[in-house]
């Protein structure tokens, strides 16, 4: 299903280009899709063909989900940078659905709503202080508080959920979130940060390096953040693609037992192996939901250059992909988070490749590339 014509030839800042991206990825019938479901060949070219493909594909796609009964993925956007101090994470959700994410994802036959949450500055309150070392606290916990409640919904709904960031610290939504919905699901942070600091253990005093000590309850008593429930057990957290860990952090992940592969992990074992020894740690017997929160940071920055904290030796393009390839293929995602992705920075052209490779990151968690 992916494009069999030079994508990097198709720009996607105005509207047109994104109308020549999404018509030009419409995927040809086959002979044996014509086979399967036993059309004339006049009707090849019928629009209705379209949907019957989808429908079929749908099937196919959902058959094997063990939590998922329905085809609806719920994407909601979450246009947030107040977790960090630089500008542009913002755009990145809107910039991963110009692309043409929504109709990617229709066009595997699944059904697809989009939330833009476009509405989220109305919640920067006037005054936002320090707050035990920590910046913007009451921005970031209206944010994340009001999309959590999104996203509990949405995951409720028996719908896989989609979150596009905006900063890591909406996090702090998606997990408390899903976990609603899912209390024994396990948690895969693929990043080349922890993301554990504490209040206290934090140098930048930045929301998008903790939000998985308060989720872990490690951080509990935080004024602002007190709504922040510890549905995740330590034992259920694993994360891959870790090299810029904090001194701290190494303390807390050490202390907590927590399943951490680095790249050196990575090198060592190669990627299959890696997923693996993360799913046999959080997820024995394979029978508990999975939550993939992927920070795009985790892939090399020759792959995924627009981010804002970038740092070398990363994970390649295949073995991102893997990931979501191998964890869609357990049967058990129920939701995953592209984030990190700030078109703001660096060239058009890495701007283009990273929100390229989130598109396709995107649909290797529903089953794209799976045979
Ligand atoms: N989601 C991210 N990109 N996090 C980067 C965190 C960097 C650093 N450990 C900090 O706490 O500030
Ligand atoms: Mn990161
Ligand atoms: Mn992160």
């Amino acid at each position: 299903m992916r494009p069999n014509f030079p994508t990097h030839l198709i720009g996607f800042s105005s509207n047109s280009h994104c109308m020549i991206y999404q018509r030009r990825f419409k995927r040809t019938p086959k002979k044996t899709d014509k086979k399967k479901l036993s059309i004339s060949p006049l009707f090849t070219f019928f629009p209705l063909n379209y949907y019957l493909l989808a429908k079929y594909q749908k099937i196919n796609m959902t058959r094997n989900n063990k939590f998922l009964s329905s085809n609806n993925v719920s994407i909601v956007g979450a246009p947030f940078s107040g977790g960090q101090p630089q500008g542009g994470v913002e755009k990145g959700p809107i910039r991963l659905v110009e692309f043409g994410l929504a109709n990617q994802l229709e066009e595997m036959g699944y059904q697809v709503d989009y939330e833009a949450n476009t509405d989220l500055d109305a919640l920067k309150p006037a005054e936002d202080p320090v707050v035990q070392n920590l910046k913007n606290p009451k921005y970031v916990s209206a944010v994340t508080h009001k999309l959590a409640g999104q996203i509990e919904e949405r995951a409720k709904q028996n719908k896989f959920v989609l979150t596009l960031g905006g900063d890591h610290s909406v996090a702090l939504a998606t997990v408390s979130g899903v976990f609603a919905a899912y209390p024994d699901a396990c948690l895969i942070w693929v990043d080349a940060h922890a993301d554990i600091n504490t209040p206290e253990s934090s140098d930048s005093g930045n929301i998008h390096g903790c939000p998985l000590s308060f989720l872990t309850g490690l951080s509990q008593d935080h004024p602002d953040f007190s709504w922040v429930k510890p549905v995740l057990q330590t034992g259920r957290l694993a994360y891959i693609g870790l090299r810029d860990v904090d001194d701290g952090e190494k303390k807390i992940l050490k202390e907590n037992n927590i399943k951490a592969l680095s790249m050196h992990h990575v090198d060592k074992w190669g990627i299959g192996k890696c997923v693996d020894i993360c799913l046999d740690h959080i997820n024995p017997n394979r029978d508990l939901p999975i939550h993939l929160s992927f920070d795009v940071d985790a892939l090399d920055p020759t792959v995924a250059p627009s981010t804002g904290t970038p740092v070398r030796g990363g994970l390649t393009f295949r073995e991102g992909h893997y990931i979501c390839e191998a964890l869609a293929e357990t049967g058990l995602l129920v939701a995953a988070d592209i984030m990190e992705v700030n078109p703001a920075l660096e060239s058009e052209e890495s701007v283009f490749s990273t929100v390229q490779v989130g598109c396709s990151l995107a649909r290797c968690c529903l089953g794209e590339s799976l045979l």
